[in-house]
Order: structure tokens, then sequence, then C-alpha cells
């Protein structure tokens, strides 16, 4: 069969890495997706399962080598270490950094066109850290940033206000991260400011943005880890890119005001992500701000981390 497009997965013998690419079936997209994993039995095992559910999709599923998926169309990296249950996302920084810099020297040369889709946590700054060692374009580099977060937000609301989620326009913004915050004063519905809706009148906007701010920490306490909600998200990243679909979502990509990688609403289509200018609140600024230092922070981390590294 003749695919349009080639979508890599690295990752793919883990949770979230199958997720994706289960995804990717159940949309019936026209796609070849790759698996590549830290052994080949795993990455293997991951694709024959997911082939037995392909056969009734337009998506193919196989497991793939490094050099088929430096020439993908799309290369989106779940490897790495997971948080374990009360551990926060950044504490993963330096060991998933190592696996990143491997993997993106094993599957050199990145076709130039292609975009790199970063899932592995801490999301942000590694995707700031994939765009520095690919070399890629920064608007062809992007993370899965905000867009699950922004997903447990627009269920909690359409669950509160009895509205499809479809018809919120509401996301978490900044890092997809402890200090992630929602965007209330450019959240709507019906076109009218989301703040204004009687049923929002007298709820606590606080314990709300903590809640979805915590709710992968409830999950992993009790299951160990997230992936099918990841899965879908992504999935529907890649959709939107394969199909040009110029949809704004909160993904993490490059913020020229903060210089660094941000999770905030873009622009994506087939050339990546394309920057659009938010009109937050003074307050949100602010909270914008601690989010690019956080990244930041993070980033500072890990260049120290990789002296220690070279000089041993
Ligand atoms: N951005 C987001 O919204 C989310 C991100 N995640 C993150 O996704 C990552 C993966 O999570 P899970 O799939 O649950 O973990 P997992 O442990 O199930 O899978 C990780 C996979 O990465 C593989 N791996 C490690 N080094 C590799 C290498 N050099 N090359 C290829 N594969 C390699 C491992 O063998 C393993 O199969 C974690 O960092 C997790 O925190 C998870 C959920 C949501
Ligand atoms: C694990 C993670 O990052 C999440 O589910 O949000």
């Amino acid at each position: 069969m003749n695919f349009t497009h080639r979508v890599s997965i690295i990752g793919g013998g883990g949770n979230v890495g199958a997720a994706v690419a289960f995804a990717l079936v159940v949309m019936q997209l026209p796609v070849e997706i790759l698996l590549l994993g830290a052994s080949e039995k795993s990455a293997r095992a991951q694709a024959l399962d997911i082939r037995d559910a392909a056969h009734f999709s337009t998506a193919h599923c196989r497991a793939g080598t490094s050099e088929e998926v430096g020439c993908s169309d799309i290369i989106v990296i779940t490897a790495g270490a997971r948080q374990r249950p009360g551990e926060p996302r950044s504490n993963l920084i330096d060991r998933n950094y190592v696996i990143l810099d491997s993997i993106i020297k094993k599957i050199q040369p990145i076709k130039p066109t292609a975009i790199i889709l970063m899932v592995t946590n801490p999301v942000d700054v590694l995707t700031s850290l994939a765009q520095k060692l690919s070399g890629l374009p920064k608007s062809q580099v992007i993370g899965s940033g905000t867009f699950l977060d922004s997903g447990r937000l627009r269920n909690y609301l359409s669950r509160k206000l009895n509205v499809n989620s479809n018809s919120i326009h509401a996301s978490m913004l900044g890092e997809h991260g402890d200090t992630q915050f929602v965007g209330w004063s450019v959240a709507s519905i019906a076109g009218s400011p989301l703040l204004k809706h009687p049923l929002m009148a007298n709820v606590d906007l606080a314990e709300i943005e903590n809640a979805i701010a915590h709710q992968a920490y409830e999950i992993i306490e009790a299951k160990g880890s997230t992936y099918f909600g990841v899965g879908y998200h992504v999935a529907a990243l890649i959709k939107c890119i394969l199909t040009d679909g110029h949809k704004i979502y909160p993904v993490c990509n490059y913020n020229a005001k903060y210089d660094t990688y941000l999770s905030v609403p873009a622009i994506l289509g087939s050339d990546g992500a394309t920057p659009i200018n938010l009109n937050l609140s003074d307050e949100e600024e602010v909270k914008l701000e601690r989010c690019a230092e956080s990244v930041n922070h993070s980033l500072g981390q890990v260049n120290e981390f990789a002296v220690h590294v070279n000089e041993e």
C-alpha cells in the first residue's frame, strides 16, 4: 500500500507511544505509523498488537528503523522515564535529557521539513532542547504542552455548564507543569466571556485551576501512569498537522517575548506552529512570566548537567 504520510513514534514500545498509535488507527488517517523503542522487541510487540486492530483502519502500523524514523513527516517523541506517584514532571529532566540527546543523534539525518512533536516530560523544557539538538527551525519543533490539560479543563466546564466541550473556548496556559494556569480573561462561550456565564458566578476559580493542574497526579497515584488522554490529544495534533488544519491549539511553541518555549495557543499546520497574539490580563501575564522562569530555570540546570556529563 502507498501511504500519503509517515508518522514515527520514538518510545512506541511504551504506554504513551502505543496510545498515540492506537488513536491514529481509530481516527482513520491514511498514514504509515512506525514505532521505535529502546529495544526492537517492545516496539515490534506493540506494533503487532496495534496491527491486529488496524485492519479496520486506513492506517498501518509496524516497527521502524532509526533511518526510517529520521525521514518521517512527523517524529513524535514519547521515549523516557515517567513520574512516580507524587513526583513533579520537572524531576525527570536529567534522565530524559540524556535519552533525548541519544535519540536525536541516532535518527540523523532528519528530513528538513519534518515536524518534531515532543511528548516526554517535562515537555516544555524538552521541546526547547529538541529544537536545539535537532537544529530544525523553531516553528517545526513543538510539544503537546497544555493541550491535554486544556482538554481536562473543557471537560470539567462541560459538565458544570452542560454544554459540549467543543463549544467552550478555554485553555490551560504556560507550561505542562505545576505553574500552569487558566487563561480566564480570554475564555469564552457562545461569543461571550466565560466568566459572565450565570453558572460561573460563584465558582472558586483557584480551586478549578488547582484541580486541573493536579489531575495527572491523581491518575498516577491510582494507576501508575496516564496514556489514553494524551494519546488522543497527540493524535489530534498529528491530524491537524497532516491536514494543514490551521486550528488554534494550546501547544508548546517558541515564544519570542520570553525567548523560550511556552504552552500558549498557536495556529497549527503542515509547516508547524505559528504564534498568535494573546490578550491576557496583567495578572495572567505575570503568571506566564513565572512559567517562562520555570522553563528557563530547568534549561539552566540541563546546561550545567550536560557540561558535567561531557567532562566525565
Ligand atoms: N506531555 C504529556 O501530556 C504527557 C507526557 N507523558 C510522558 O511520556 C513519557 C512516556 O511515558 P510512558 O509511555 O507512560 O512510559 P513507559 O515507561 O510506558 O514508556 C517509555 C518508553 O520509552 C522507551 N525508551 C527509553 N529510552 C529510549 C530510547 N533511547 N529510544 C527509544 N525508546 C526509549 C522505554 O523503553 C519505554 O518503552 C514520560 O516522560 C511521561 O511523563 C505522559 C503522559 C502525558
Ligand atoms: C503525565 C502527564 O504529564 C499528564 O498526564 O498530564
